[in-house]
C-alpha cells in the first residue's frame, strides 16, 4: 500500500445513509484493485442526532472533521412537516456551517445526460455542463432578521452578501474550468437588471477576469431566461457560474432534465486546501421515500467519483464514472431497481472497466 486516504463519512438523515452505504461500497471496490487504501470515520450527525442529543455540529466535531482528507456526505434535514425539528436548524447549523467553516467556496455541480438515461425533454441533445455555484455567500449567509413579528407590520429581511474576494475566486475558478474543457464557454447567470448591487459586482468581476482567458467565450443570461434554456436547449451550456441561491435552484432543474435528481452529484470545494472538501449528492434527505430501499444511490456514487478526482485518484474516478455510464445505459425501459441493487450493479460493472 503506497497511500491511504483518510475519509470522514457523514451519512445524515433519511435516504442519506442508504445512498452513502452504496457510495462507500463502490469506493472500497474501486480502490481494492489499486495500491491505495482507505480509512473511514463515520460521524453521526443530522436531524435524528439533534433530536437524540441536542447537537447540530459542535466545535470539537468540526475540528475533528478538519483532520480528514475529504468528507463524503449523504443528506440532512427532517421532513418539512416534522414539527419536532425547527425549519432551517439542521440546514443552517450543520450543513451550511460545514460549508462556511471549511470554506467550501466552490459548489461544483456537473450535469451530464448519460446515453440511455430518460430525460423528460423530447430533444435534450448532448447535455454536458458544469455549474460553478458560489458556496459560502449570497442570501444563504443568514444576514437578516425579523421585526414586529406576528403583527401586520412585520418586516423580514434576508440580505444577500457578495464580497469582491468571494466572487473573484469563484469566477476565476469557473474560467479555469471553462479553459480546461473542450468547448471553452462560460455563462454568467444572475439577475443584474434588478439586483443591481450584487449583480453588477458579478458582472464587473467576469469582465475583469475575462482578458486572462482569451480562449473562453463569455455570455450572460438572467436567471429567469436561464431556466427557459435549461429546458429548451440545455446543450448550449458548458460552464455556468452563478451565486449560491440561483445555483441551488438551477442544479435541481439540471438534475431533472438529465434523468433525475438521483443522478446529480456535487462537490463542495475548498480551493486553497486549508480544509477538507466535501462531496454529496445534490438531493436532500427525501423523507418521502426514506426507509423504503428505493432511493437512487447513483448521485452519491458519482459524488464519490468527484471526490476521488479531487484527491488525485483520477483512474479510480474515471472507472466509477464509466461503470455508472454502463449501468445507466442498461436502465432504459427496465423496471426501477432498489438502492442496493443499483450499488450491486455498479460494483459489478466496475469489473469490466479498465482505464
Ligand atoms: N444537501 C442536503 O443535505 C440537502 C438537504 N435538504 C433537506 O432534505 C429534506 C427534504 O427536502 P426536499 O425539498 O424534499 O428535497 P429532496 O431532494 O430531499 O427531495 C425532492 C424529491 O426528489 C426525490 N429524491 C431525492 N433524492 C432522490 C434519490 N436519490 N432517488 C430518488 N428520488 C430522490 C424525493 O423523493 C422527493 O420527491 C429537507 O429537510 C431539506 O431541507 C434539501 C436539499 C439538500
Ligand atoms: C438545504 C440547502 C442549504 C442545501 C441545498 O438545497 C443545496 O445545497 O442544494
Ligand atoms: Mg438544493
Amino acid at each position: 500500500m503506497t497511500r491511504n486516504i483518510d475519509l470522514a463519512v457523514i451519512p445524515g438523515d433519511g435516504i442519506g445513509p442508504e445512498v452513502v452505504e452504496q457510495a462507500v461500497r463502490v469506493v472500497e471496490a474501486v480502490l481494492a484493485d489499486t495500491d491505495t487504501g482507505v480509512s473511514l470515520t463515520e460521524y453521526e450527525l443530522g436531524a435524528h442526532h439533534w433530536l437524540a442529543t441536542g447537537e447540530t455540529l459542535s466545535d470539537a466535531t468540526l475540528e475533528s472533521l478538519r483532520g480528514h482528507e475529504a468528507i463524503l456526505f449523504g443528506a440532512v434535514g427532517a421532513a418539512p412537516g416534522d414539527t419536532r425539528v425547527p425549519s432551517g436548524l439542521i440546514e443552517r447549523e450543520l450543513l451550511l456551517k460545514l460549508r462556511f467553516s471549511l470554506d467550501h467556496c466552490v459548489n461544483l455541480r456537473p450535469s451530464r445526460l448519460y446515453p440511455g438515461t430518460g430525460s423528460p425533454l423530447r430533444n435534450p441533445g448532448q447535455i454536458d455542463f458544469v455549474v460553478v455555484r458560489e458556496g459560502t455567500e449570497g442570501p444563504y449567509v443568514g444576514n437578516g432578521g425579523v421585526i414586529r413579528q406576528g403583527t401586520e407590520f412585520e418586516i423580514a429581511t434576508e440580505v444577500s452578501l457578495n464580497t469582491a474576494h468571494g466572487v473573484r475566486r469563484v469566477v476565476r475558478d469557473a474560467f479555469e474550468r471553462a479553459a480546461a474543457r473542450p468547448r471553452h464557454k462560460l455563462t454568467l447567470v444572475h439577475k443584474h437588471n434588478v439586483l443591481v448591487h450584487a449583480g453588477h459586482l458579478w458582472r464587473r468581476t467576469v469582465e475583469e477576469i475575462a482578458p486572462d482567458f482569451p480562449e473562453v467565450a463569455v455570455d450572460y443570461l438572467h436567471v429567469d431566461a436561464a431556466t427557459i434554456f435549461l429546458v429548451t436547449d440545455p446543450a448550449r451550456f458548458d460552464v455556468i457560474v452563478t451565486d449560491n441561491l440561483f445555483g441551488d435552484i438551477l442544479t435541481d432543474l439540471a438534475g431533472a432534465v438529465t434523468g433525475g435528481i438521483g443522478l446529480a452529484a456535487s462537490g463542495n470545494i475548498n480551493l486553497d486546501g486549508t480544509a477538507p472538501s466535501m462531496f454529496e449528492p445534490v438531493h436532500g434527505s427525501a423523507p418521502d421515500i426514506a426507509g423504503q430501499g428505493i432511493a437512487d444511490p447513483t448521485a452519491a456514487i458519482l459524488s464519490a467519483a468527484l471526490m476521488l478526482h479531487h484527491l488525485g485518484l483520477d483512474d479510480a474516478a474515471v472507472r466509477i464514472e464509466q461503470a455508472v455510464a454502463n449501468d445507466v445505459e442498461q436502465r432504459s425501459g427496465t423496471k426501477p431497481r432498489g438502492t442496493a441493487a443499483v450499488g450491486d450493479s455498479i460494483v459489478a460493472a466496475l469489473r469490466g472497466v479498465t482505464v
